[in-house]
């Protein structure tokens, strides 16, 4: 299980952003969603971007956001992915990935055997993917739910033609299973390591980390 590399996602506070690289992770994710209690203005999440070491990736969470909304943000963080986590279709995950410069992860929500077909239709535009557990319906947020799906889905399935993370529901007690039993050799949490809704532990973040070596 070694070499699993771990993304932090919804980063809102310098302290998190220090927990999250000195657990080691490889990845920091900010939110710029306005229903999420991580969702970060642009100046903020500017100033949590210049606090992350080279080495470590920053990536910004949006979701159905807008040519606009995207300028702003990529104008003013500085940022090594775009993570896409609303309803964008394929035709749009390449048009933001040819329009940005960044590379581009997809989020694909999964509760059954069928929403695996769409990742070989992302696979076609994006550089990674994210297979997290689709939210309930009516959900206020798309992902960030403390939400699993069931990884037997994932089971024997791990060579897909992009390079992808698992996320949903996530724990410091159950990210190891969830390795085992899907394969991943990346993975993402937010809520799972939070002491309230966007307060990141870095205690919890630790303990994930090193519950994934
Ligand atoms: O974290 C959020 O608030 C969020 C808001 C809108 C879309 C996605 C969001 N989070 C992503 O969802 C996964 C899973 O979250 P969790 O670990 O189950 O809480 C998370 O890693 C983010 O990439």
């Amino acid at each position: 299980m070694s070499d699993v590399s771990v993304k932090i996602c919804g980063l809102t506070a310098p302290d998190h952003v220090r927990a999250a690289v000195d657990a080691g992770t490889r990845y920091v994710g900010f939110v710029f969603f306005p229903k999420s209690p991580r969702h970060l203005e642009v100046a903020s999440a500017a100033e949590l971007a210049h606090l992350v070491p080279a080495g470590v990736a920053k990536v910004a969470l949006t979701v159905n956001a807008t040519d606009e909304d995207l300028d702003r943000i990529v104008a003013n963080v500085p940022l090594d992915m775009l993570q896409l986590h609303g309803k964008e279709s394929p035709d749009r995950v390449a048009e933001v990935r040819d329009r940005f410069g960044l590379p581009v992860m997809k989020a694909i929500g999964v509760a059954e055997a069928e929403d695996l077909a769409a990742i070989n239709l992302y696979s076609e535009v994006a550089d990674q993917l994210l297979i997290d557990a689709k939210p309930p319906r009516n959900a206020e947020l798309p992902g960030g739910n403390g939400l699993a799906f069931d990884w037997r889905l994932l089971a024997g399935r791990k060579y897909w033609r992009r390079p992808w993370m698992l996320a949903g529901g996530l724990t410091p007690e159950n990210v190891a299973e969830a390795i085992r039993m899907t394969g991943a050799r990346q993975v993402d949490v937010s809520s799972g390591v939070e002491s309230a809704p966007g307060v990141k532990d870095a205690a919890l973040v630790q303990a994930f980390i090193d519950a994934t070596r």
